[in-house]
């Protein structure tokens, strides 16, 4: 029985993201008054300071990057393209992989203008947000491709997808909660994208907190695993991750706008034993 759950479970979360629409969840979350670069407390500037640091604090080396679930954004490999040769996005969604290749090919195809961002992170490097420009060219240029990947799969990705030893990091933003049934698939999720990770390679994992479900899309409600910290570390212990650090952004009153139910943001730095 429980294997037929478990296939039911993970059929009806596909299910669920049928109705995926990329330019309304990008309004959700990474337009005002969500992503607003000017509030202390905003959560954007956290994340990308969060990604920031983890990139750069001198243990994450390699060649490789591989981004997990990306869906229609790029924040989480902002920082990332200037340690890694290589980035490699992933989603589960055709709609998806083509808003990204909307933006890598720079015609205009996009429904988000990720300019601010850049920006941003051009700031944190020490840069002038001016130096955007470059920074745009140079993940243009290391984005090696935009693939499929189900996290419920043993091999979430195309065999010839990476090379034989893996990748050196892989980062994940809310998608494993939001794509699992239940703790228990969340928890395999982690130990099947670990398959993808080199022994000693980095994970940079960023998550819902006490979320159970979200918009992602007008009038798709799609359900979502709640987590709390605890059970956020004990998944990774039990899928072979040795944990780093773990942060934890609480959401003011006023960023809870309906589009969910979030109540926090965990950001987790783990390596792979
Ligand atoms: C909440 S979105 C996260 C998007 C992005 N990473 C971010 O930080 O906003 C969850 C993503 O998981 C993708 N997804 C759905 N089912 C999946 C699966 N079985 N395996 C991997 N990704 C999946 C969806 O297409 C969607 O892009
Ligand atoms: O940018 S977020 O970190 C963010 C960004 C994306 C998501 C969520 C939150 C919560 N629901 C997720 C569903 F999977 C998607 N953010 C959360 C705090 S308020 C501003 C928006």
């Amino acid at each position: 029985m429980e294997g037929k759950g478990k296939v039911n479970g993970v059929a009806a979360m596909a299910a669920c993201y049928q109705g995926f629409d990329p330019a309304a969840y990008l309004q959700y979350n990474y337009t005002p008054p969500r992503a607003d670069f000017e509030r202390k407390d905003s959560i954007v500037p956290w994340k990308l300071a969060c990604l920031h640091r983890a990139f750069t604090e001198g243990d994450v080396r390699g060649e490789l990057l591989v981004d997990i679930g990306s869906g229609p954004t790029l924040y989480q490999v902002l920082s990332g393209c200037e340690v890694f040769n290589k980035v490699l996005l992933t989603d589960f969604l055709e709609v998806n992989r083509q808003e990204l290749r909307g933006w890598l090919e720079d015609e205009g195809g996009c429904n988000l203008d990720w300019t601010p961002y850049l920006q941003h992170v051009c700031e944190l490097e020490g840069r002038r947000p001016s130096a955007w420009t470059e920074k745009a060219a140079k993940l243009r240029q290391v984005i090696t491709d935009i693939v499929p990947v189900d996290v419920h799969r043993p091999q979430p990705l195309a065999l010839d997808a990476l090379p034989s030893e893996g990748a050196d990091c892989l980062v994940s933003c809310f998608c494993l909660e939001s794509v699992s049934p239940d703790l228990a698939a969340f928890t395999r999720a982690l130990g099947h994208i670990g398959r993808l990770l080199r022994t000693g390679g980095h994970l940079l994992l960023i998550g819902a907190l006490g979320e159970s479900y979200y918009f992602g899309g007008p009038g798709v409600r799609i359900p979502v695993v709640p987590l709390n910290e605890a059970q956020v570390c004990a998944s990774l212990k039990e899928s072979g991750y040795t944990l780093i650090r773990l942060e934890v952004y609480t959401l003011p009153q006023d960023m809870r706008v309906g589009v969910d139910d979030v109540s926090g943001v965990f950001f987790v730095k783990a390596i792979k034993e």
